[in-house]
């Protein structure tokens, strides 16, 4: 499988008094293969979320370069970038983000209506067939306030998939949910990615990282370990044993 993304040497600084710098990313440089599905973890305030925020554009890096298909998005125009960003990538967070005051549909079908790129018509089909499979196709026309936390996080995750992105970016997205919505959303993750779309999340959580194919571990603003954990597949019933060995990896880190 071919490279989708790749940071070299990715550096971010914040000033934090008028001669002093805090180094929040430091010299990080990946590769992100096509059909992936990663995983980073790492202790709080390593750095996780500004890598994930450099990786998909949305933060732009002190020194160093993230490419995207082969396209330097260092390099890219804001307009460009959002394109981008609007097209080829999609969103999960942790706090869903949902428009209050739209119904769940119409949360999922937005940016694709806003992407001009297919049909209203098609938009439509895609975004029911995609709650269809994510279970919550009889929550169409209801209300963010009338759903519970796993089905807007399977609404948000619909909503990232709209548009067909090669890559999905995930910052804590079952954070908020209890572990049996947790279960279930990594395996529909699981499913996604088994379909083609690449997948980085950013996690503290074993039980979810379990479930990806690698896991790279921050400390301190770098990259310090990685470990290929394999394409997990709900049908050989080895998410415990996957949990211990990752689990096992972690707590021989040391750290
Ligand atoms: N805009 C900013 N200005 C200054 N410092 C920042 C900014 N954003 C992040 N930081 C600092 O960068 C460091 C890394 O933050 P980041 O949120 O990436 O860590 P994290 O590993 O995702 O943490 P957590 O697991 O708690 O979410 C922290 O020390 C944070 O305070």
């Amino acid at each position: 499988m071919g490279v989708l993304l790749e940071a070299k040497e990715l550096g971010k600084s914040y000033a934090i008094g008028p001669n002093e710098e805090q180094h929040v990313l430091k010299k990080v440089s990946l590769q992100i293969r096509k059909g992936e599905f990663i995983a980073v973890m790492g202790p709080s305030g390593s750095g996780k979320s500004t890598l994930l925020f450099h990786l998909s554009g949305m933060d732009r890096a002190s020194s160093g370069s993230v490419t995207f298909n082969g396209e330097e998005i260092s390099s890219l125009s804001e307009k460009r970038l959002a394109e981008l960003r609007l097209t080829k990538m999609g969103f999960i967070f942790q706090h869903i983000h949902l428009l209050k005051n739209l119904n769940l549909f119409d949360n999922i079908v937005l940016s694709a209506y806003l992407a001009k790129r297919s049909s209203r018509k098609a938009v439509n089909a895609r975004a029911l067939e995609d709650m269809k499979r994510s279970g919550i196709a009889e929550l169409a026309d209801k209300s963010v306030t009338q759903a519970s936390g796993g089905q807007l996080q399977r609404a948000a995750i619909c909503r990232a998939l709209i548009n067909r992105p090669d890559i999905v970016f995930g910052d804590e997205p079952t954070g908020a949910l209890n572990s049996r919505s947790a279960g279930e959303i990594m395996d529909l993750l699981a499913e996604i990615n088994r379909e083609g779309t690449t997948i980085l999340l950013v996690t503290h959580d074993v039980k979810v990282a379990a479930k990806t194919d690698r896991v790279l571990f921050m400390l301190d603003g770098s990259l310090v370990a990685e470990r290929q954990l394999g394409k997990y597949r709900k049908e050989n019933n080895d998410g415990k044993e996957r949990e211990e060995r990752l689990a096992g990896w972690l707590a021989g880190l040391g750290l």
